[in-house]
């Protein structure tokens, strides 16, 4: 059975407001696809019109090619956990992971089998005689997977799975979860989340979502290096989003001559310079930048500072330094030409990066530094 997911077209209304609009996307059979967006952009109303939850105003949803639409939930062969474990208390775990395969009628003598191997999958053996009250949240979570798996879903579908762990739990599961991503390579995972660092650990690709749209989809690598929009460049990773002016002899950065390349952007047009803040050097280079410093933070092998060139902020991660800067002095930092994309001014304005969660009020992004915790 080959899985993989599609969206076709499909908007989902509550009364007057539309909560999808015209989602189109799919997901590869054995493709880990995360949904990536802002708090109410549409993500778990996408994944629920996968489980059959949510049924959409128009479009079609095909599972392993088969259009399930019109299916009931559990004639669709998914597994979903989602943020709370929703484990039945006064079930031992073993029951609680059979609990799905009874549900769907599978034949009895397989149901010790598949419990073990789901809970062997999920490194939950030595609890089956537990109840849920007796485990931690992770290891609650981890039986919420089990139950999932062991009806050997062609599509698992993940609804903040990691998000009511504490930091330590979180990136152990992600590590567990990619784990079984190998092993089970033929198993598409739909993972729902507004956590950049668990999109770009765990995901094959990620697909942007804001205001009910795909806004873009591609590897992490490519919207990490090489997004298209403000708003992408600014929710997968952190960047510093510049106005530039392009020309005809090149791109002004106010009065400083950029060397980067010009894309697709016209002279006359304005533009937007997206710069990662790791990417930033200490001294003069091929693209200096003076700014006087306004803060400096210490983040163990970082660090961060805060430069304000001429009324813009620009934020710069680098190695940690032995003697940093002091607040108000005058300093140069520079950037490689190919570390910088350049983005046409318009595409993606209306998605608002602004608002996208670690934007200082200046406009310089400083969520990068999430990734390094
Ligand atoms: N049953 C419902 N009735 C009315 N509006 C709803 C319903 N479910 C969701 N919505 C609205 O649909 C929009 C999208 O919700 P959704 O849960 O899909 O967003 P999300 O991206 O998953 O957000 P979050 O990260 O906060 O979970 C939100 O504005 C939400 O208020």
């Amino acid at each position: 059975m080959s899985g993989g997911i599609r969206f076709e077209n499909v908007s989902v209304a509550y009364g007057a407001t539309t909560v999808l609009d015209r989602f189109d996307l799919g997901v590869e059979p054995g493709e880990v696809m995360a949904l990536l967006g802002p708090s109410g952009s549409g993500k778990t109303t996408a994944l629920r019109t996968v489980a059959g939850f949510v049924h959409p105003a128009a479009g079609r949803v095909r599972i392993g090619g088969r259009d399930v639409t019109g299916l009931p939930p559990y004639r669709r062969g998914i597994g979903m956990v989602v943020q709370q474990y929703a484990l039945f208390p006064h079930l031992r775990v073993e029951e609680n992971v059979a609990f799905g395969l009874r549900a769907r009628r599978a034949p009895r003598r397989e149901i010790p089998g598949r419990v073990a191997e789901a809970l062997e999958l999920t490194g939950m053996a030595a609890y089956a005689r537990r109840h849920p009250r007796e485990l931690s949240g992770g290891q609650q979570q981890r039986v919420a997977l089990a139950r999932a798996l062991a009806i050997r879903p062609e599509v698992l579908l993940l609804d903040e799975p990691l998000s009511a762990l504490d930091a330590r739990l979180r990136s152990g599961m992600l590590a567990e979860l990619a784990r079984l991503h190998r092993e089970l390579p033929k198993m598409s995972m739909l993972y729902v989340t507004h956590d950049q660092v668990e999109a770009l650990t765990l995901a094959d690709r990620i697909a942007v979502m804001d205001k009910a749209r795909l806004r873009e989809v591609g590897t992490p690598q490519e919207l990490y290096r090489r997004p298209r929009t403000e708003f992408t460049a600014s929710f997968v990773g952190g960047a510093n989003l510049l106005p530039v002016t392009v020309t005809e002899g090149g791109i002004l950065l106010g009065t400083t001559r950029l060397d980067v390349e010009r894309g697709e952007s016209a002279p006359g047009a304005g533009a937007t310079l997206c710069l990662r803040p790791h990417l930033i050097g200490l001294g003069e280079g091929p693209n200096s930048l003076a700014g006087t410093v306004r803060e400096v933070q210490w983040r163990g092998a970082t660090h961060r500072l805060h430069l304000d060139l001429g009324g813009r902020t620009l934020t710069a991660d680098l190695p940690e330094l032995r003697t940093p800067p002091a607040l108000g002095e005058r300093i140069t930092v520079h950037f490689a030409p190919g570390d910088a994309v350049l983005l046409p001014a318009g595409i993606g304005a209306d998605a608002n990066p602004r608002t996208a969660p670690g934007t200082s009020p200046q406009g310089a992004l400083t969520g990068a530094g999430r990734a390094d915790g």
